[in-house]
This record gives C-alpha cells, structure tokens and sequence, in this order.
C-alpha cells in the first residue's frame, strides 16, 4: 500500500452486515488539573515537498521524544468518522459477546500472550478479584483463524477491524518508525526492517478492543484508584486512541502523574523499551498507568483501542551504533531498561530475547487490586521517600513509580 495513503476501509453496509449503533463520545471531564502538555506532530507533513518542514519536523519528534517519551499523532490519515465506526465495533464487541464465547476463547496468559478475551475478574486466567476490566486481544493466530478464535458476534466485521489494524501497522506504525529512523539519522526503513516483526495485521505483537467499567467501592480501595500498574510497554511504539474518559496518566519529569488530555482523533504514542534500547536510552521508554478517571468521569465506561507493535522475538536487543546520533554522542545511561540490559551486557550475561521479555511480563503481570504483592517489601520498595515498584524479569531490575 502506498505509505501515506488515506485509510480506506470496507464499506460498512456490505449484505449481511448487521446494524451498529454509533459510539457516542461520553462527555468530557470539567477538571483542569493534573493534566500534561503533550507536543502534537502532524504526520503528513513527513510528505512535504519542502525539505525545511520536514527537518522541522524531525526535530519536533526528537524534542518530543527526548522530554516526553509521550507524544499525539495527528493527521496519519484516519478521519474522525472511521475512528468512531472501530469504537462502535468495540462497543458492539462488548454488547454482543456470548457467555459461550468469553469462555470458549478465554485468554491464557500464563502462556506469555495476551491472545483471546481478558474477563473483568484480573490478569489470570483463573477469576480473582472484580477489576472491571475487559479486552478482546488479537494475535497473528487469531487474525488467521477467525471463524475459531474470534467473538462470533465480530465475524461480519473483520473486514473492517483488520483493514484498520493492517493501516495501523503498514502505514501509521511504518511512517512513524520512518520519523524515529531519521532521529537517530539513519536510513528511513531501518528500524521497521530491522527491529519491527512482521506478518499478519499485527507482526508478533497485538491489537486490543478493551472496556474499562466503573469498578465497585471495594476495588478502588483495594487498589488505591490504580487500574493498571505504572509500567513501560515492551515493544517498540505502542498506538493509543485518545479517549473522552481521562484514565491514562504518564509520569512526568518532575516525577508526578499527569493524565493525558483528549484529542479527538489524535493518536497517543508511546515508546516501548525496544526503542529505548535500540536508540541506546536516547528516546526514553514512556512510563504510563491507567488511574481511576477525575470525579465528574468515575461512573462512565471507557473504551480504549490500542495496537502495541512488536520486534522481532529472536534478537536480543542493543543499541543501533551504526546510528550517527549514537557515534557522536554516544549512549545516555541514565535510563531504565536500557541501563539495565547494558549493565548485564557489561557483566557478560545475555540480555533476554525480545520475546522472552514481553511473554515473562505477560505471565507474571499482577493486579492492582493484589494487596499481597502490592505492600513495601515485597513488589514494594521505598526510593528516595517515593514508594515505586520493583520487580526482576531475568535478572533485569524494573522499578516504576506505583
Ligand atoms: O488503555 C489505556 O489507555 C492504556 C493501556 C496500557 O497502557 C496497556 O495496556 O499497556
Ligand atoms: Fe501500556
């Protein structure tokens, strides 16, 4: 497909298609605080005939991606009216779904994927405590055998969901990586040849339809708010719509949590730790949680749409030193993850493969309702007066702000 082509979907009334009632966007929070100032970036302008808007662009990207870690997407070629019609298929997913289905292609995450339908009971497979989150997440297996593997009630609009994923991966994600590619200065396809998976809508990563319903008294204070722990995606790019119901929080310089701003329309784009590995801690790997919404939002349901965009699963990840940015400058050790795997490198212990660090995530991802794990102590310590939380993937440290 051309690169930067308009998104041009299936048509939405083709025979046997029933109808979907339009997703209608929940009113939008009156609360002003608390809320981050993200960069936005104009995608199409990567087309531009002029070489000074282009440049000018790139630097846009890198102070964005430099500051931030965080930025939103605009103009990638994706109307609002395309948008709403995948949020109706996701709220019409939710309506829909049998009981039969949400057992049949119950999600086994012990397995290190996310693949199938997450019941609102916790990150297990097994029912723990009520999270009131759901998700339908699609896997290169479940793409190709839809008829075994899909919610029945979704066969007569797959068309649809992987036209939209396949644009996401192919023409957003790639264009995008293109930006990431000159940052480091170097070719335009290198990191989506070298480093992003391919094959199916989603390479070896995902795509997610996911509801997040108003949770009980109980939960909220078992967790303290949290829906989802604070943590850093482990791909390369991760593409998040911006939703009216403000949950998602990013951590800020100033070692605070922000909720990110609607956008209509706009992509929220975070960097995984592939990326910050591979930019050798140039880009920094965004550190996000999803948080009980301001007051005047708690009893609105939310739906979130993301695409988490994968690497390669067999390579270990270093830093792209035939980067210039990287020969010049050399790499920036005061990050995270990638201070962590050049910390184990430098010990002559093999850092994990890129799929063995997402699947032991997956397999051992926690609740934020799990008041047992979730104490000082145990996946709990104290740093510099701050509680964050700590835990230990093969040998390679994490510690996240809770
Ligand atoms: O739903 C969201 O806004 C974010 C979810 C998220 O961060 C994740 O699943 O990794
Ligand atoms: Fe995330």
């Amino acid at each position: 497909m051309a690169r930067s082509a308009p998104f041009n979907p299936p048509s939405i009334d083709l025979p046997g298609k029933p109808f979907v009632p339009g997703w209608v966007p929940p009113p939008v929070t009156q609360e002003k605080h608390n809320f981050a100032q993200l960069k936005s970036i104009d995608l199409s302008l990567l087309d531009s005939e002029d070489p000074a808007v282009v440049e000018n662009l790139i630097q846009q990207v890198k102070v964005a991606i430099r500051d931030d870690g965080f930025l939103f997407l605009e103009n990638y070629g994706v109307s609002l009216e395309q948008l709403h019609r995948q949020f109706s298929l996701a709220q019409y997913l939710y309506k829909n779904i049998s009981e039969e289905d949400k057992q049949r292609l119950l999600f086994e995450p012990d397995s290190g994927k996310w693949s199938g339908y997450k019941h609102p009971f916790g990150f297990k497979r097994h029912r723990g405590a009520a999270d009131g989150i759901e998700q339908f997440n699609w896997y290169t297996a479940d793409w190709e055998e839809i008829e075994n593997r899909v919610p029945t009630c979704l066969h007569p609009f797959m068309d649809e969901i992987e036209a939209f994923a396949n644009y996401l991966t192919k023409s957003v994600n790639r264009r995008l990586l293109t930006l990431f590619s000159r940052v480091l200065e170097l070719p335009d396809d290198y990191l989506w040849d070298n480093v992003q998976s391919h094959g199916s809508p989603t390479g070896e990563g995902y795509f997610r339809h996911a509801l997040f319903r108003p949770v009980k008294k109980e939960t909220q204070e078992a967790s303290k708010g949290l829906r989802m722990h604070g943590h850093t995606d482990f791909g390369l790019t991760t593409l998040l719509f911006s939703v009216p119901i403000s949950c998602l929080q990013i951590w800020g310089r100033d070692e605070q949590w922000y909720y990110v701003p609607y956008k209509p329309g706009a992509l929220v784009i975070n960097i995984g730790d592939t990326l910050e590995i591979v930019s050798g801690g140039h880009f920094k790997a965004t550190r996000h949680r999803v948080f009980k919404p301001p007051v005047d939002q708690l009893n609105e349901e939310r739906l979130s749409l993301v695409l988490f965009n994968s690497s390669v699963g067999d390579l270990r990840m270093t830093p792209a030193t035939e980067s210039p940015l990287i020969q010049r400058e050399g790499c920036v050790e005061e990050q995270g993850v990638y201070k962590e795997f050049k910390r184990l490198t430098d010990e002559g212990r093999l850092v994990p493969t890129n799929k063995q660090w997402r699947e032991i995530q997956i397999a051992t991802c926690t609740d934020p309702t799990d008041t047992v794990h979730n104490r000082v102590g145990a996946h709990q310590t104290i740093v510099d007066g701050k509680i964050m939380h700590q835990r230990e993937y093969m040998g390679v440290k994490v510690v996240l702000p809770v």
